[in-house]
């Protein structure tokens, strides 16, 4: 499902290599995903590209380089630079290459030695759809159903969307259909190798290793003392740097004594109409359940527009919420604030989160690595007239 949103480009590192220095033959690996998904989505395909990328790995040495961020339909905050940001400045560097190797994207282009990715890969549906209605894995080089965003410049390479890198080029693009999963498309990244061992799932070591940025945790952690009256040792959730380490027992953190609630608004409103609920449905249930869990405070993560806003302001007026200054959210960025809110959440006594939101789905997750008992983790609001309100399902982590 996820796989014909990407666009696959496969590099070849320069072979000059410094004197003295033994020759190493690494190929990196760079992806791209369809531009209306937003940041959490993206951060499912990243589970999908370091799986694939442990997979080439077995037969070459495959480096993953980590796609700049920007242009992303939900940061919507006006008069911040948006593009073009390393994955350093959101994620833990070492914390991903502890899992497997991956470099940001200007440490591609400095050691590869120019902005030119030898091939470019579209993926796409395979133009018949479903033969017989069945579905299979397979993969084929076929025609472009739809013409690629990439056009020819004067030298006969080519240019398009390249993460807002202006000056990168595509030696070769083509068309792959595929369906299937990530590492269906092994055997077109690897030279003479045809018989790739398939089948890993969800990668769920690879979701433990995507550790927030350092400076991002801090500022939720100051903000959840000053606000919250929470800390790690108080409400249990103590953290290691050094993820490998991380084995919280299901149920060991106890939380800080607030409940906690991403209310997803905008596109959501009109795109899940019958399972998302309206404000007032939503504060209905928030202040059922401050009674039930015994909570007198409540912290709210939103994208809602400053009109329903202000509607919630109105109709919750102790609600907490994290607003950054003009100064900070220049520096954090719109993706840093998300970041934010969603290490407040995870550290709630107690979570409710809004149907099929992959921002949702990314704090159940960090609350399980954190040892959260599921029933605090995995609900949902409802829609106001939703029938069969069916709960998250529980991702289980592995060690
Ligand atoms: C239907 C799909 O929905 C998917 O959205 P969904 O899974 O919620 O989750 P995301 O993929 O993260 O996209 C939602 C974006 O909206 C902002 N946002 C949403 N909720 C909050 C919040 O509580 N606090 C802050 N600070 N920001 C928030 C944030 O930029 C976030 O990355 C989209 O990725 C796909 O493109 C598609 O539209």
């Amino acid at each position: 499902e996820i796989l014909d949103n990407m666009v696959f480009n496969a590099g070849q590192s320069a072979s000059s290599t410094p004197a003295g220095e033994v020759a190493r033959d690494v190929r990196y690996l760079l992806y791209d995903v369809n531009p209306p998904e937003g940041f959490n989505l993206r951060r499912d395909v990243y589970i999908r590209m370091a799986s694939l990328v442990k997979t080439l790995r077995k037969h070459q040495d495959w480096v993953l380089v980590l796609p700049p961020w920007g242009r992303l339909y939900h940061w919507q905050s006006p008069d911040i630079d948006q593009v073009r940001i390393p994955w350093g400045e959101f994620f833990s560097i070492t914390s991903l290459q502890a899992n497997v190797p991956v470099m940001e994207y200007e440490e591609f282009i400095a050691e590869s030695g120019g902005p030119f990715i030898e091939q470019v890969l579209v993926l796409q549906n395979y133009a018949e759809g479903w033969t017989e209605g069945k579905w299979e894995e397979k993969v084929d080089l076929r025609s472009c159903i739809e013409k690629p965003s990439y056009s020819k410049d004067k030298q006969g390479y080519y240019r398009g969307w390249f993460w807002g890198y202006e000056e990168t080029r595509g030696v070769n693009v083509s068309c792959l259909s595929a369906q299937g999963q990530a590492s269906i498309i092994a055997p077109y990244l690897l030279e003479n190798t045809t018989a790739v061992q398939n089948g890993e799932q969800w990668d769920r070591i690879t979701r433990r290793s995507m550790v927030f940025s350092k400076h991002l945790r801090i500022i939720g952690d100051e903000f959840r003392a000053k606000y919250l009256n929470s800390t790690d040792e108080k409400d249990q959730t103590l953290y290691n740097e050094d993820w490998t380490r991380m084995k919280a027992k299901p149920g060991s953190a106890k939380g800080g004594a607030y409940l906690a609630v991403h209310l997803r608004r905008k596109d959501f409103i009109w795109g899940h109409r019958d399972d998302v609920p309206s404000l007032k449905g939503a504060v209905k249930k928030i202040r059922s359940l401050m009674k039930k869990q015994k909570l007198d405070r409540v912290f709210v993560a939103t994208d809602a527009d400053e009109e329903e806003l202000e509607q919630l302001k109105r109709m919750l007026p102790n609600m907490v919420r994290y607003e950054p200054t003009w100064e900070d959210l220049e520096l954090l960025k719109d993706g840093g604030v998300a970041i934010i809110d969603q290490w407040i959440c995870a550290h709630a006594r107690y979570f409710i989160g809004t149907s099929v939101s992959t921002f949702s789905f990314r704090i159940h997750e960090e609350r399980e690595i954190l040892g959260f008992d599921p029933k605090t983790t995995y609900n949902r609001f409802c829609g106001d007239d939703e029938q069969e309100c069916e709960q998250p399902t529980h991702w289980k982590i592995v060690y």
